[in-house]
């Protein structure tokens, strides 16, 4: 398959199909209020105000019954998908597998980016966009690694190991942008394994041999999993302008 196209398209694809378990939310995480709304819905306004992207995809869960809100709030170019999966990877195989369904182009570019990362700005997608749109593997947004960082001992009570050299570590965020058929493809390749392994996008083409682009993110873009992070998302959503 052919890696270039003359007018590729942008598509962001929102994995949204968790149970947010580590939250202690009494709902799915992405759906607990932040900020006035539900958190999916401030991921969901970030990308839809990425000119660049022309459709969007959000994969929920076969039995997602949250009520979505219509009109002004819902960005027309974003479809509902309900066929998540039992893994993020998986969710995102699927998703995947209904656009190309659907009549997207293979060599059309796919932003995949977490519905729990609801502080991502369209600055930051733009970036990954320009950055990547003529890399011939595609990339994501990252951090360079801020801490120190250790590896722990054996046994019940953690004690310290040792001390890992941080330089040339990155932390993986979303989106991580590829093209649609390319990345099908390698997720199809570990889809018997049951997705073992692959935490990521990037990860399913690294086991292709392939060295996706690191885009330099910001500790702004985090991944609300513990129920500490909301009250950090709620503080820096409201005082957006
Ligand atoms: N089977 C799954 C699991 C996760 N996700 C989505 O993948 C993103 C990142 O995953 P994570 O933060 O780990 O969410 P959960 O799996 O919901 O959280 P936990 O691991 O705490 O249960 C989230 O937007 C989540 O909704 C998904 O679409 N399908
Ligand atoms: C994809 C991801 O956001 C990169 O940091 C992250 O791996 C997803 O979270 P999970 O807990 O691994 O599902």
């Amino acid at each position: 398959m052919s890696l270039t196209s003359a007018h590729p398209r942008f598509h962001a694809l929102i994995p949204c199909a968790g149970t947010g378990s580590r939250a202690g939310t009494p709902m799915p995480k992405q759906y607990q209020t932040v900020a006035g709304q539900p958190m999916v819905m401030h991921t969901v306004q970030a990308l839809a105000q990425v000119q660049q992207i022309a459709q969007g995809w959000l994969v929920l869960s076969p039995d997602d019954d949250f009520v979505w809100p219509n009109g002004a709030l819902w960005p027309e170019r974003f479809a509902r998908l309900n066929c998540g999966g039992a893994t993020r990877a998986e969710s995102v195989f699927n998703g995947l597998g209904a656009m190309l369904a659907a009549g997207v182009d293979p060599q059309d570019w796919v932003l995949v980016h977490d519905a729990a990362r609801c502080l991502v700005t369209p600055e930051a997608v733009s970036l990954l966009i320009k950055t990547c749109q003529d890399d011939p593997v595609g990339g994501l947004l990252a951090l360079p690694l801020p801490d120190t960082l250790k590896t722990q001992t054996q046994g019940d009570v953690p004690r310290v190991e040792t001390t890992v050299p941080r330089e040339g570590k990155w932390l993986a965020q979303t989106p991580q942008m590829f093209r649609v058929g390319p990345l099908h493809q390698a997720l199809a390749q570990v889809a018997a394994s049951g997705f073992a392994g692959i935490t990521d996008e990037a990860s399913a083409m690294e086991r292709q041999g392939l060295s996706p682009r690191l885009v330099p993110g910001s500790a702004m873009n985090l991944k609300v999993t513990y129920p500490a992070d909301f009250a950090f998302a709620e503080a820096v959503l409201k005082a957006k302008p």
